[in-house]
């Protein structure tokens, strides 16, 4: 699978653009903030539909425009895929595949499997755990359509668990019956989504392990994990037990909406325990290992995004993404950077094709 061409109108910093890649290499130079990084969060938009750095769509809106489109052209399964995007000022995001508008964007996620690498991927580490979840939850809708929707499904019942826990609150009064219906939905739901992460955090963990010691040589243990309530605890009863509480909080306190990852290194989080070169390569080490996954169960190969990520790495780690990318294993990679020069040295070492693009 690769992305042929891609046509942006007031995307960002971007009036009217048109690129032709290469399948293999392409990369972006030129100097801090001429827009390399748009274009890779253009085509993640393509495959997620949405922005990796700014979900907020109209943000992404050329400043004093109305509306963006971003149109690619893919080839997938010696096919061509049109996929075209786009959103005006008030009005629904539209995705359309070959023309025909989807009902729901959701449906679309998992076409075209993309994972992008970026200095942005620290939050992964340093933020809250709904991040995190979020990263869990998009490697495994990308080769898994019910996931999605059960996901869907369980965050709407949750918000209408949590109204009604504070109509109950404002009203003084409450409907132990009212309750139980949502409870038996979150359930049902939850329960299947926790199965699902469960077995996502078996075959994601070695992989893992297998890119981390990979890329640092490293002698020191890592682990990777999944903290979740529902591990020891029935979620029914859960829900029973804390339903004083969740009446005094006014939300819904249990649930795999409080899922976490857990990242360590040798038995210490990595958060507060990792060296910074650490965490870089435990970061990397996720995301090619969600790369391997979804590779493995979509059975496409993801594009990859890579940003900015020479000027953050030592030589040594440079020159293992090199050997990577020389693996046949990896399909098209996109590439920012500021120096054109240092980029195109290190591409010259791969021996495959590649395209340079001078953006200013
Ligand atoms: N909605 C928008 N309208 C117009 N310009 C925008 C919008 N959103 C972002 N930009 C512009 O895009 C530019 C940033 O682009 P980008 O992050 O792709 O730069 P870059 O080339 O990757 O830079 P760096 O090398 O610093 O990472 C900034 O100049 C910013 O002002």
């Amino acid at each position: 699978m690769y992305l042929k061409k891609i046509n942006l109108v007031n995307y960002k910093n971007f009036e009217a653009e048109a690129f032709e890649f290469n399948t293999k290499i392409n990369c972006f130079v030129g100097s801090n903030g001429v827009g390399k990084t748009n274009v890779l969060d253009a085509i993640y938009h393509l495959a997620f539909t949405k922005g990796y750095f700014n979900a907020i769509a109209v943000q992404n809106i050329k400043h004093h425009k109305e509306f963006f489109v971003i149109e690619g052209v893919f080839n997938l399964n010696e096919r061509e895929e049109h996929i075209n995007c786009s959103v005006k000022k008030g009005q629904k995001k539209v995705i359309k595949r070959n023309g025909k508008e989807y009902e729901k964007l959701s449906e679309h996620i998992g076409l075209i499997p993309v994972v992008i690498i970026s200095p942005n991927d620290t939050n992964l580490i340093s933020e809250g755990s709904d991040l995190r979840r979020k990263f869990m939850d998009s490697v495994i809708a990308q080769s898994d359509k019910s996931y999605l929707q059960n996901l869907i499904h369980y965050n709407k019942v949750l918000s209408q668990r949590n109204a009604l826990l504070k109509y109950f609150a404002s009203n003084h009064t409450f409907d132990a019956l009212n309750i139980e219906v949502y409870n038996q939905q979150l359930v049902e739901v939850g329960n299947q989504i926790y199965q699902k992460r469960k077995s996502f955090t078996e075959k994601f963990t070695p992989i893992f392990k297998k890119r981390y010691h990979h890329i640092s040589n490293a002698v020191e243990s890592v682990s990777f994990g999944y903290k979740s309530q529902l591990e020891k605890s029935d979620f029914n009863e859960l829900l029973q037990k804390n339903l004083e509480k969740d009446r005094v909080l006014q939300y819904t306190s249990v649930g795999i909406h409080r899922d976490d990852l857990l990242y360590s290194i040798g038995d210490y989080p990595i958060k507060k325990f990792g060296s910074q070169g650490q965490q870089k390569t435990y970061l990397i080490a996720l995301k090619l290992a969600e790369f391997d996954l979804i590779k493995l169960q979509s059975k496409k190969t993801p594009i990859l995004l890579l940003d900015d990520i020479f000027d953050k790495l030592d030589e040594n780690r440079v020159s293992k993404i090199v050997d990577l990318v020389n693996d046949d294993n990896f399909g098209q990679i996109f590439i920012t950077d500021t120096h054109a020069e240092r980029t195109e040295n290190v591409i010259k070492k791969t021996n495959q094709s590649y395209k340079m693009f001078q953006l200013s």
